[in-house]
């Protein structure tokens, strides 16, 4: 199948992203892998696909697949890129642009710098919904939050807290990313049993209440240069943690995300995250079929 794209990254987490707003593609799961293959399709962290608007008050369908082909809730760097493509493509002139995801609804805005302000909702912290399986486990507080006692293989216990941003992540604190055990850690966390849909695993660094540095290994894709997401769950576990205040910058490899949120009772404070998005090139290609 012969198809357009174009080749897209947000603070180095990149993208292949289909416009499927005039028909569908109806690309297999082991098509969406291809794709992303480094080697032997075009090479990205997620592919992300526009669809036509689904209902009132909506722009557009927001679909992600990570690079193991699998469709998931949210990706926030790719939403800045999202955003970027359909101006871009001329498919909208609205800016607030409003899609929807496999989780819920989002806001997407472009500003005057270029660079793009995603509201991604609120975050969920109740652990059976993120989900994570805490049966038999004491949870170790800290600030109003909690770190788990997670067992892993030839490693030990290690402290973590869970957060979902729709989609599920697990945050660490390490004193030092440049020497966190993420290639070594992080597999062992994606696929553990007590993550029952796998999980993003991140490795944030406090530098001080304003500034954090954040890798993470991403469920579907390994380490990213950057993952939207894992940032803004990052920050809002540092919060809870007592350990951030309420804007804090997070220094990825691929670059510096923003975010912002307010740790009100309610719980339903939206997290806003604001980062670069960047086209890098259109290519056509010719996808085999695979079943
Ligand atoms: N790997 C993630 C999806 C992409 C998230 C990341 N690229 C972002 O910017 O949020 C997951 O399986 O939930």
């Amino acid at each position: 199948m012969h198809i357009r794209f174009t080749k897209m990254q947000g603070a180095g987490n990149d993208f292949v992203v289909l416009d499927e707003t005039l028909a569908r593609l109806g690309l297999t799961t082991a098509q969406y892998r291809w794709l992303a293959d480094r080697h032997f399709g075009v090479g990205a962290d997620q592919i992300l696909t526009v669809r036509p608007s689904p209902g009132p008050g909506l722009d557009f369908e927001y679909v992600i697949h990570n690079a193991d082909g699998g469709e998931v809730e949210h990706c926030g760097n790719g939403a800045r890129c999202f955003v970027r493509f359909v101006h871009d493509k001329r498919l909208t002139a609205r800016n607030p642009v409003r899609v929807k995801v496999k989780k819920g609804e989002l806001s997407l805005h472009l500003n005057p710098d270029g660079r793009v302000t995603v509201d991604m909702g609120p975050p969920v912290f109740t652990s059976g919904q993120v989900p994570f399986d805490a049966s038999g486990l004491a949870a170790q507080p800290m600030g109003g939050f909690e770190r788990w006692p997670v067992e892993l293989p030839d490693v030990g216990e290690v402290l973590l807290s869970v957060v979902s941003m729709g989609n599920p992540h697990a945050v660490l604190l390490v004193g030092d990313v440049d020497t966190a055990p993420v290639l070594q850690w992080g597999p062992l966390l994606e696929s553990h049993p007590r993550f029952p849909a796998r999980v993003n695993v991140g490795f944030m660094q406090v530098v001080n209440r304003g500034e954090v540095r954040l890798r993470v290994f991403e469920r579907g894709a390994g380490e990213t240069l950057a993952c939207g997401t894992g940032a803004c769950a990052a920050v809002v576990a540092g919060i809870r943690l007592g350990l951030l205040d309420g804007q804090v910058d997070v220094a990825t490899h691929g670059g510096v995300l923003t975010i912002e949120w307010q740790d009100t009772p309610s719980l339903d404070a939206t997290v806003l995250m604001t980062g670069p998005a960047t086209s890098v090139f259109e290519g056509e290609i010719d996808v085999p079929a695979l079943p």
